[in-house]
């Protein structure tokens, strides 16, 4: 979707919601200082989540080079001849395996391993566990998203499970409200409110650079160690030979 002006519609609306906020109880708009907070925070939760993500999955590609391909050919299946300088956002609704990639890559390797923590607010019982009232829970992102009773072969980098429960095409609930059996972006009132922009991001910035050029591995392997920091990226950051495609 795009607006008058030609810009994607995601890209839009953030700062200008936040002039029209009323917080209700206080009966004010925003402070200019807390529309400024807002914005940084908005920067700092969407740099490093989405270039974290996008080391993850070109390490993937760059590791099993026959999943480069079949995304290489994907693209050039959509785009038609001429056609050929820049994959827009028209292409990448055509192009299930290259979100199949995508999701596969933020399911084995979420850029946060952990949600913002929650506090219960009264005594609940789950699973047969009493949770009491004020305590703090966190959510284990990566654990979920390898689990064994969920995912077969978890730690296998394989984009075509997405597509084993249907035809390629069904929408991944990233809200969680069918089921959740993973949560890169979280489930719920306070998930990732950019969830849809980061994955417009990964799809065309990943689109693009597999289009153009060939990516292999500069040493002997790819290590995919992990390393905490504000996201988990990779211990050894990946070094590639990059190609460009004739
Ligand atoms: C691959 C990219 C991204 C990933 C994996 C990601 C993941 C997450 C996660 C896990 C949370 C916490 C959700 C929860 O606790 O339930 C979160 C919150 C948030 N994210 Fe993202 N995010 C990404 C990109 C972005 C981008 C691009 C932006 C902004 C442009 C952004 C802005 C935010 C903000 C403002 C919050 C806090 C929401 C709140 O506290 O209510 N994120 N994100």
């Amino acid at each position: 979707m795009r607006d008058e002006h030609g810009r994607a519609e995601p890209f839009i609306p953030y700062v200008d919601t936040l002039f029209d906020v009323h917080l209700i109880e206080e009966k004010r708009k925003l402070e200019e200082q807390e529309i400024v907070t807002l914005c940084s925070e908005f920067f700092t939760a969407g740099a490093d989540t989405t270039s974290t993500a996008l080391e993850w999955i070109m390490a993937n590609l760059v590791k099993h080079p026959q999943i480069q391909d079949k995304l290489f050919e994907e693209i050039k299946g959509v785009i038609s001849e001429g056609e050929v300088l820049e994959i827009k956002d028209e292409h990448l609704g055509k192009m299930p395996y290259l979100r199949a990639v995508i999701l596969e890559s933020l399911r084995l390797h979420p850029p946060t391993h952990f949600l913002i923590p929650r506090c219960v607010t009264k005594d609940v019982v789950l699973g047969g566990f009493l949770v009491p009232k004020n305590t703090i829970v966190t959510f284990m992102v990566s654990e979920m998203g390898r689990n064994r009773d969920v995912w077969e072969n978890p730690m296998v980098f394989d984009p075509e499970r997405f597509f084993r429960d249907g035809d390629g095409r069904k929408e991944f609930d990233f809200s969680g409200t069918k089921e959740i059996n993973m949560m890169p972006f979280g489930v719920g009132t306070r998930m990732c409110p950019a969830y849809r922009l980061a994955m417009l991001h990964l799809e065309y910035l990943l689109a693009n650079l597999i289009w153009h050029f060939n990516f292999e591995c500069a040493n002997e392997d790819v290590d995919l160690t992990e390393k905490h920091e504000f996201t988990t990226v990779m211990q050894n950051p990946l070094q590639v030979q990059i190609t460009p495609r004739l």
